[in-house]
């Protein structure tokens, strides 16, 4: 079948198809919400899909017009080794330009022995600071990100995920906006939020029709209508 995803893109869902990463059938999100598909970064876990993503997080933070970072943080869990290996290709990439370019991430329970908190890696202090997450539902675990940044004094600048679901976290008939997570941050926060893919770019890019239709039915009720 002729895509119509830019084959960069089509190249790199078909690998997640295949490693078990966007997986379909029936699953609970963190919103609560049923969703006939998941995408499990937790299954980059082999050396080729670790540097596979980690390139696609760098390239898209150099290709775009990203506002300059100090620190890049990457949440618990799943954001850590994406932040980390993303700190890793950007400096593979552009050994100059991002020598100096940090990472950090938290701990969910602090440490009450040794350095103790919950913070580990470079310190956000003053510093611009640039998210590197999984996925993009509600926001919840965005929103939470952004709360540990300002308590550790940085300065948000930005954001990168590696699936943005296009869903509004609140639905209009209860009287949300109309606007996608993804649209509703980059609003309030006033930081661009990029992403490697989006809902559409899987429905354009998955073969098997059914798993298609599942989307499509569930990108009407909950993804936002103007992108
Ligand atoms: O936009 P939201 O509705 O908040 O949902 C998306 C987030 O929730 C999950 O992380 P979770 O907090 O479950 O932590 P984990 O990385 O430890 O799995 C997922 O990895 C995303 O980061
Ligand atoms: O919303 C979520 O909880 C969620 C969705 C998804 O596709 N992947 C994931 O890890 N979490």
């Amino acid at each position: 079948m002729t895509s119509a995803l830019p084959p960069y893109k089509q190249a790199f869902l078909e690998t997640c198809i295949k490693a078990q990463i966007l997986t379909f059938g029936e699953f609970t999100l963190k919103s609560g919400r049923k969703s006939p598909y998941f995408f499990q970064a937790g299954n980059f876990s082999s050396t080729h899909l670790l540097s596979a993503i980690t390139t696609a997080y760098a390239e898209t933070l150099t290709t775009n017009p990203v506002p300059e970072f100090d620190v890049l943080f990457g949440p618990a869990y799943k954001g850590i080794p994406l932040a980390s290996g993303t700190a890793l290709k950007l400096y593979e990439l552009a050994p100059e330009k991002y020598a100096h370019v940090g990472y950090a991430f938290n701990r969910k329970e602090a440490k009450a022995h040794g350095e103790g908190g919950n913070m580990v890696g470079m310190s956000m202090k003053g510093k611009r600071v640039l998210v590197v997450d999984d996925v993009m539902t509600a926001g919840t675990a965005m929103r939470e990100a952004v709360e540990i940044i300002k308590r550790e004094g940085g300065v948000l600048v930005g954001v990168v995920v590696c699936l943005d679901r296009m869903e509004m976290k609140v639905l209009p008939e209860e009287g949300g906006s109309g606007l996608s997570t993804v649209q509703e941050i980059e609003r309030e926060l006033e930081v661009p939020v990029y992403s490697i893919l989006t809902l559409d770019d899987l429905i354009s890019g998955v073969d098997d029709q059914e798993k298609v239709a599942k989307m499509e039915e569930y990108r009407k009720v909950y993804a936002a209508k103007k992108q």
